[in-house]
């Protein structure tokens, strides 16, 4: 299908991107790389009135580093956020995400901040953001706003971002050298898209005693989540093989499990309890 006809205009800067998005009150759509939003126009998912273009704002691209955290642009795409020094030096563990999203074309495309506030449910970076407690930046017609991951998302395509505000950055704790990370994805054979991805982020104490964890899943159900039972039940215990095993089985115990025609329930279910136990075996022994 093609697209129902719309206006097209370019923000210069964020306040006329938020200018912008109260003028055309409701009918007017922020679009950044593209990549999710033109797809659902073309299935007339979505018809919004006016494009907003804001690819071109440029202080919304770029990494930089703040005290313990790196802060990215949220119109850096994928392969900028790839090949930055900083993100290599810093936050490795988003470079494996980012080379898991999709193909080339839609990570020369995509971008950071897009992918965070579309939320959709099987996108990878959602998850990744809840193991690093990253922070949505949001600028809106109150000035600027900090909003921890965690009351970001809510739903399937849900957020808190409120209908005139722009996500800015993104910006995530970077985790000490002394631990580790991963993101551990079970691909849908078409789209690419998580069927149920894990990232984790844990340290040890120098006697083996977990004394830091955090797990994101996506892709399992209607929102990413953190998997907080798997966390509580690790956090103070020793990195062996069986405690690790049994904080995997209640990876999938948080939320319902999604269905669709690719995946039932109960295989979404098995595959919280692989990908996490695989993800938890990496970075904790
Ligand atoms: C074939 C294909 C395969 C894909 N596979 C994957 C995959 O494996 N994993 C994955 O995670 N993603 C995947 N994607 C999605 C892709 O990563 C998207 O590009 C990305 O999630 C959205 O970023 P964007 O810049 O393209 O956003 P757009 O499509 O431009 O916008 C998406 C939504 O976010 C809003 N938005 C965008 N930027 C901002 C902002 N700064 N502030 C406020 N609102 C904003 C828009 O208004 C829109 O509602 C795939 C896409 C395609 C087409």
């Amino acid at each position: 299908m093609i697209p129902t006809s719309f206006d097209y205009v370019r923000a210069a800067s964020v306040p006329e991107a938020i200018q912008l998005l109260k003028n055309f009150n409701g009918e007017g759509k922020l679009i950044a790389g593209g990549h999710s939003l033109v797809p659902l126009m073309k299935f007339r998912i979505t018809t919004p009135g006016t494009l907003i273009d804001i690819s071109q704002i440029q202080e919304l691209k770029g990494v930089s580093k703040e005290g313990g955290r790196l802060v990215i642009g949220a119109l850096t795409t994928y392969a900028e956020a790839l090949g930055d020094p900083l993100v290599a030096a810093h936050l490795p563990v988003l470079a494996e995400a980012i080379q898991k999203i999709a193909d080339l074309q839609v990570r020369n495309k995509g971008t950071i901040g897009g992918n965070i506030a579309h939320a959709d449910p099987a996108a990878d970076l959602p998850a990744l953001a809840l193991a690093l407690d990253a922070v949505v930046h949001i600028t809106g017609e109150d000035g600027e706003e900090r909003v921890p991951i965690q009351d970001f998302l809510f739903g399937p395509f849900m957020t808190a971002l409120p209908e005139t505000s722009i996500v800015t950055a993104v910006s995530f704790a970077i985790p000490p050298t002394e631990g580790k990370s991963t993101y551990l994805k079970y691909f849908h054979p078409a789209s690419g898209y998580a069927v149920v991805g894990v990232a984790a982020v844990a340290r040890k104490t120098a006697d083996g005693v977990i004394n830091h964890i955090r797990v994101g899943i996506t892709g399992a159900g209607d929102c990413a989540f953190r998997a907080e039972n798997v966390e509580k039940y690790l956090l103070g215990k020793t990195a062996t093989l069986e405690n690790i095993s049994k904080a995997a089985q209640l990876a999938a115990d948080e939320v319902d499990m999604g269905e669709d025609l690719f995946a039932s329930s109960d295989y979404r279910r098995h595959l919280c309890e692989v990908y996490t136990e695989r993800a938890l075996r990496k970075v904790l022994l």
